[in-house]
């Protein structure tokens, strides 16, 4: 048997993150940038008005009330670039650039409003209420780095500095395919011995999470050379394959047959609980496979464990796991000699730390306990009991 870190170290060494491309602006929220975004300009390009009020010099409000006549209007996007003279006002809108000759901005609740002369109740220094030119990011700056993931801010920050077409790596295409005879999708009729196909979906949404794009098939018998006949023609659309189900040591495991001996894909038994038979290979010797034990709870460990950090790295991004806390465990666990053990697990925060209680089921096909848990307990091989009250690491599940 490898350990978990042996088999994550094997798949990652044999991962190449995909090449960049430069999708427009909007596809591009959620990937990952691969090259920095840098400022063409200053932000703001100009000096500009803080608020709605109007531009004075402040030399001109030494005495109040200061009543001035008013030049005009100033809204934003004016290109007109006006000028003020002493002793005048120009009436001006936030985001406005600010007219040469005056140093500050009075907002409209200082004054009468008025839009031929206006009065002034109260001055203010040079400055006032005046957003500087660069004073939110310098031309020249570097304003995102590589391997920044596009989130809403950021995006937004790659638009303020003009960029239509970011420079990011895609995301990747994950064709998730369940396994197996018993198979029906959700909304079909069951015969007796039959379940509903609960992983694809499941792991389809996981591949969501992890910033990639899942391309959900309908799921495949159990035969062997349907199953490698149908995956090769999945290596067009695909930069990755998840299967599931099929692994293990029965007769009717069919992605072992249909791989075992073929040298593309190796199966492996990996120190661990849930998830223990895992394959991963390269189809065509370039589209990365990962065939995932088919009990849901497995096939859910496994991929946050494996599947998780090498689509992060596909993307660019450090191949790590699921973010992990420390937390005092609720209550005594036993854990199997030699296995890394995953348990399903709630976990809380309050008074500045974190408690973790276990889930009471913890059959690798106990759906229902996955889908309440919010975090996984993690127990190192070497543990076999923790006492209530330890420490235990805890991975915080996606929410
Ligand atoms: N003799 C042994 N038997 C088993 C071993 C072993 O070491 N020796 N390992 C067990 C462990 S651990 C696991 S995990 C499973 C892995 O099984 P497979 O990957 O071969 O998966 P299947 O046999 O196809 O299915 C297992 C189980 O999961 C259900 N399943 C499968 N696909 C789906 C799906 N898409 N949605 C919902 N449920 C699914 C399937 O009906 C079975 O109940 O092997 C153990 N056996
Ligand atoms: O490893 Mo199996 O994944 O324990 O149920
Ligand atoms: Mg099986």
């Amino acid at each position: 048997m490898r350990t978990v870190s042996e088999h994550l170290a094997e798949i990652i060494s044999r991962l190449t993150p995909l090449d960049p491309v430069r999708p427009p602006l909007l596809e591009a929220a959620g990937t990952v940038l691969a090259e920095p975004v840098t400022a063409p300009v200053d932000l703001p390009p100009f000096d500009n008005s803080a608020m709605d009020g109007y531009a004075v010099r402040a030399a001109d409000l030494e005495t109040l009330p200061a009543v001035l006549p008013v030049m005009g209007d100033v809204p934003a996007g004016d290109l007109g670039r006006p000028v003020i003279e002493p002793g005048r006002a120009a009436r001006i809108m936030t985001g406005a650039p600010l007219p040469s000759g005056a140093d500050t901005v009075i907002p409209v609740e200082w004054t009468d409003g008025g839009a031929r002369t206006v009065r002034i109740d109260r001055s203010a220094p040079a400055g006032n209420y005046i957003r500087r030119a660069g004073e939110d990011v310098r031309a020249g700056a570097t304003v995102l780095p590589s391997g920044t993931r596009l989130g809403a801010a950021q995006l937004g920050m790659v638009a303020a500095v003009g960029c239509s077409h970011p420079p990011v790596r895609p995301r990747p295409r994950v064709v998730v395919l369940s396994t197996g005879d018993e198979l029906r999708d959700p909304g079909d009729a069951l015969e007796y011995g039959q379940i509903w196909d609960s992983n694809s979906f499941m792991l389809a949404a996981a591949v969501r999470e992890a910033g990639g794009e899942p391309l959900r098939r309908s799921f495949l018998g159990d035969d062997p050379n349907l199953v490698r006949e149908a995956l090769k023609e999945e290596l067009a659309s695909a930069d990755a394959i998840i299967t599931t189900g099929g692994v293990s040591m029965g007769v009717y495991d069919v992605v072992k047959a249909a791989f075992s001996g073929g040298g593309e894909v190796d199966f492996h038994k990996v120190a661990m609980r849930p998830g223990k038979p895992q394959g991963f290979g390269l189809l065509d010797g370039r589209c990365p496979i990962f065939t995932l034990p088919g009990n849901p709870v497995s096939a859910y460990v496994s991929f946050q464990v494996f599947v998780r950090p090498a689509l992060r790295y596909l993307q660019g991004l450090e191949p790590e796991g699921l973010p992990a806390v420390t937390a005092r465990s609720e209550s005594a666990l036993t854990s199997p000699d030699g296995l890394e053990h995953y348990l399903r697990a709630e976990l809380t925060f309050a008074d500045g730390s974190y408690t973790v209680r276990p889930a009471s089921a913890q059959g690798s096909h106990q759906m229902a306990a996955l889908s309440e848990a919010n975090g996984l307990i993690v127990v190192p091989p070497d543990v076999t009991e923790v006492p209530e009250g330890a420490s235990v690491r805890v991975l915080k599940l996606p929410s």
